[in-house]
């Protein structure tokens, strides 16, 4: 954007909310496709089974203010900074002039573009566990079935079960998914990597699918958009809409997404662990590692959470172990003053000190280095060298937060987010997720949300507040 350019606010505007955020929409490709009255209706006195004559739409003597409207706007970000020095600044242009960003509402619509009798859904689950990948499975078939939809499958095992023999889909209806929320994991099973993108349209052209709900994390969603892409090229008319899933809540423009809160309150527990451990101990030091592959959310969010960590380290900020600013200088000092300590570390930080290797796994993910193991050998041998008497307790509760069920925020979360998934199919759109931004629910086109993974800002409040309550010095 030229900001010499008298216009560049206006115009900015226009190019976010028309070309940027616009939603690609079934119609694009069939032009003469026309709408149906929505068969969604939760005040009609009729049987939620579609009947024939429902089909003309819901009918009642009350007006129902149920619907979303497609103009329906929700503003992107809201604050207004008046520098670009402010905490956590986020400007367009030198001035921070304020823009408006507007994202499309998430919602039933009143008129809808697939009709639920010739719906083929399937839904797929792709990537690492997260919790609540069950509440969100059930809420799509639940929702599905309001509309009228009869035949839903899920697809085993991530893409994979597009493809591999010897894993048949799964078929879904309301008495199956009734309960699955009381377990963690996913019903249909995950994996990373899997088949290419035109095999898995082939095989959703063999099975007749018209709508495909993706569930996954950054990965997947770039997956979940080339499907997108591949079906207008064959003018398949299918809806492909993504639920971000990812614990690492590192997908952009988000308030959070589903099993992250879930994640940081099971980590109390690793946390709580560590801090006993630590000051039942003489000069106890307590060492917990979270998720976070790239970002540091969890480990920030349980530092502050718990309020027992001293020194929480992240992949957004880097430092260094020895040396007069080291951690282990501070470690030390916590020892010799406070008697104990608890170190918070996420998975993918510091990875310059452990020698990353180039491996890389099924999904194209590098193989990540233990920080936790790293910084546990770091630590004994330091203060051996340095004569000071500790014991060190190391906990990984990785896999043990990733089983869990969603948390009843979690479980709120993903009841709005499947079945907004299910609306906005039926509304026509493909190549969307939904996500919450600002409280309000929203449908974004995908490459938006994927552009690069949301990283913990270490100039924003959250960073320092975190920084304020565990005390640490600058470890550079
Ligand atoms: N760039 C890409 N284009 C197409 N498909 C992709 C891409 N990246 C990953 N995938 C596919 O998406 C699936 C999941 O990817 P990945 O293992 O990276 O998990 P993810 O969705 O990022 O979730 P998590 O947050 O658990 O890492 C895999 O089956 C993989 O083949
Ligand atoms: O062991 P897996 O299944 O590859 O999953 C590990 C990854 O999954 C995540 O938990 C994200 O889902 C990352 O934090 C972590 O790197
Ligand atoms: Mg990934």
């Amino acid at each position: 954007m030229d900001c010499n350019d008298p216009s560049w606010k206006t115009k900015s505007e226009e190019d976010f909310e028309n070309n940027r955020f616009q939603i690609p929409h079934l119609t694009e490709i069939f032009v003469d496709d026309v709408s149906i009255p929505s068969t969604f209706c939760l005040k009609s006195r009729r049987s939620p089974v579609i009947t024939e004559e429902f089909v003309e739409g819901y009918q009642s003597d009350e007006k129902w203010n149920g619907y979303v409207n497609n103009d329906d706007k929700v503003l992107l970000k809201v604050i207004r900074f008046s520098s670009p020095t402010s905490a956590g600044a986020e400007c367009i242009g030198p001035d921070c002039t304020w823009v408006e960003q507007w994202v499309h509402r998430a919602g039933p619509r009143e008129n809808i573009y697939f009709n639920p009798e010739e719906v083929n859904a399937a839904i797929v689950t792709c990537g690492g566990l997260c919790p609540g990948l069950n509440d969100v499975i059930r809420q799509i078939v639940i929702t599905l079935e309001i509309y009228g939809v009869k035949r839903i499958v899920g697809i085993p095992f991530g893409f994979r079960g597009f493809f591999e023999d010897g894993t048949p889909e799964i078929s879904l209806s309301r008495n199956v998914v009734e309960n699955i929320h009381l377990s963690g994991g996913s019903l249909l099973g995950v994996s990373r990597g899997g088949p290419s993108v035109s095999e898995i349209v082939d095989s959703m052209q063999k099975r007749g699918i018209t709508m495909l709900f993706v569930l996954g994390g950054n990965g997947t969603h770039a997956g979940a958009n080339e499907i997108h892409n591949e079906c207008r090229k064959r003018r398949m008319r299918v809806a492909v809409v993504g639920v971000p899933k990812t614990i690492d809540n590192d997908i952009l423009l988000m308030d959070k997404t589903f099993g992250f809160d879930t994640a940081v309150e099971e980590a109390q527990r690793a946390i709580n662990s560590a801090y006993i451990e630590a000051h039942s101990a003489y000069h106890g030091v307590g060492l917990v590692k979270l998720m976070g592959r790239n970002s540091g959310f969890i480990a920030m969010h349980a530092s502050l959470a718990s309020g027992q960590i001293d020194i929480c380290l992240i992949p957004e900020e880097p430092f260094q172990l020895y040396g007069p600013h080291g951690v282990l200088r501070h470690l030390k000092y916590l020892l010799e003053n406070k008697g104990s300590a608890v170190i918070c570390v996420a998975e993918g930080a510091g990875q310059n000190l452990i020698g990353r290797t180039n491996a890389q796994a099924a999904s194209g993910n590098s193989m990540l280095g233990d920080i936790g193991v790293h910084i546990q050998q770091e630590i004994k041998k330091y203060l051996k060298e340095n004569s000071v008497p500790a014991e060190v307790k190391y906990i990984d509760p990785t896999y043990m937060i990733r089983a869990c069920c969603a948390n009843a925020s979690d479980g709120i979360l993903c009841a709005v987010l499947g079945q907004n998934a299910v609306h906005g199919a039926f509304a026509g759109y493909s190549g969307i997720t939904v996500g919450i931004c600002n409280t309000h629910y929203v449908y974004l086109p995908i490459p938006e949300v994927i552009a690069y993974p949301k990283h913990v800002d270490p100039n924003s409040r959250m960073w320092h507040r975190c920084l304020t309550s565990t005390g640490q010095p600058d470890f550079n």
